[in-house]
């Protein structure tokens, strides 16, 4: 058996996603984004999943970032995941949870919930946990503290949580994209790959300098080609204000002809280019039924 690394603790949304991506693998929690990408550095578990874009609040900057500066590893299969989030306090705190003085989550989920605090609980101060679920936990082991947490249903029911209020975030289509990192290349196969399967190939593409029209430059090289691209993302470099690489989402599998062809035009001008993985991309949906909820099988 396998072991897949995520950000935990147990119940959180990382983990559901895991669950769903790879069920029969033994799950293992990590503390913070960065633990669980060295995990798979260090060989202590065969792969990790790890939070990578949500709808409303964007890219996970710290996977991203860490991906990029620190850990460079393949990026070997995605899942896009419903995403509801929940106000859950003690049973103490649950029928006056209006009431409560401090408010724990990790940022992305505050930052998806900003107008429901700001409409609900003004006064509330905001404390930023790793994980929705190490807030959960939190409020499991301190009952008595007038706080609550952002987290899902899962945790709820793991930490003993009653939900004071349900579907908290400020959007409907709130859902947010996990990847699957390998140290190195893998081609990941799943049962449920059908020739209809999307597919993406990510790239880290630095222009050689600034000058009119670099950008425009590096677009035309996918779009003469008729490469539909699904994304493009720029990220400090983090060696001065004003230099960014770009992390370019083409909507193909990697393939003989076409990468390499996009991969050589934009060296000859002067680009770095990284292939950050290939991989195909399920649906929570797809792999799951239509479920809305994460539902985590305890192993
Ligand atoms: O905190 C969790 O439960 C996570 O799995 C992290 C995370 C994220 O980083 O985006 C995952 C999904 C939600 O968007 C909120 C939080």
């Amino acid at each position: 058996m396998k072991q897949v690394g995520y950000l935990g603790p147990a119940g959180s949304f990382t983990e559901a996603a895991a669950a769903t991506l790879v069920p029969d693998d033994k799950r293992v929690p990590f503390t913070t984004i960065p633990d669980t990408m060295d995990a798979v550095a260090e060989e202590k578990v065969e792969y990790a999943v790890v939070p990578m874009e949500n709808a409303i609040e964007g890219s996970v900057n710290i996977t991203l970032d860490y991906f990029i500066h620190h850990q460079r590893m393949n990026m070997a299969a995605e899942i896009e995941a419903p995403i509801e989030q929940h106000l859950l306090t003690s049973a103490e705190n649950s029928a006056d949870w209006a009431k409560v003085k401090k408010i724990y989550s990790h940022p992305q989920a505050v930052a998806q919930c900003h107008q429901f605090i700001r409409e609900w609980l003004p006064e509330a101060e905001i404390a930023y946990t790793n994980s929705t679920a190490s807030a959960a936990r939190y409020i499991m082991e301190n009952p008595n503290e007038p706080a609550a947490a952002i987290a899902n249903e899962i945790a709820a029911e793991a930490y003993g949580l009653k939900v004071a209020e349900q579907k908290i975030n400020d959007y409907d289509h709130n859902r947010t994209r996990f990847v699957l990192l390998t140290k190195g290349a893998v081609d990941f196969g799943h049962p449920a790959i059908t020739k209809d399967t999307l597919y993406k190939t990510s790239m880290m593409i630095s222009l050689s300098s600034d000058f009119a029209g670099a950008l425009h430059q590096v677009l035309a090289a996918f779009a003469w080609r008729k490469i539909n691209l699904v994304r493009i993302e720029s990220r400090p470099t983090k060696t001065g204000l004003g230099n960014y690489f770009f992390i370019v989402d083409a909507a193909m599998k990697q393939d003989d002809v076409l990468i390499p062809s996009v991969v050589e035009e934009l060296r000859a001008l002067g680009c770095g280019v990284h292939v950050l993985g290939s991989f195909p991309c399920f649906t929570w949906e797809e792999l799951n039924g239509a479920r809305a909820v994460p539902q985590v099988k305890q192993r």
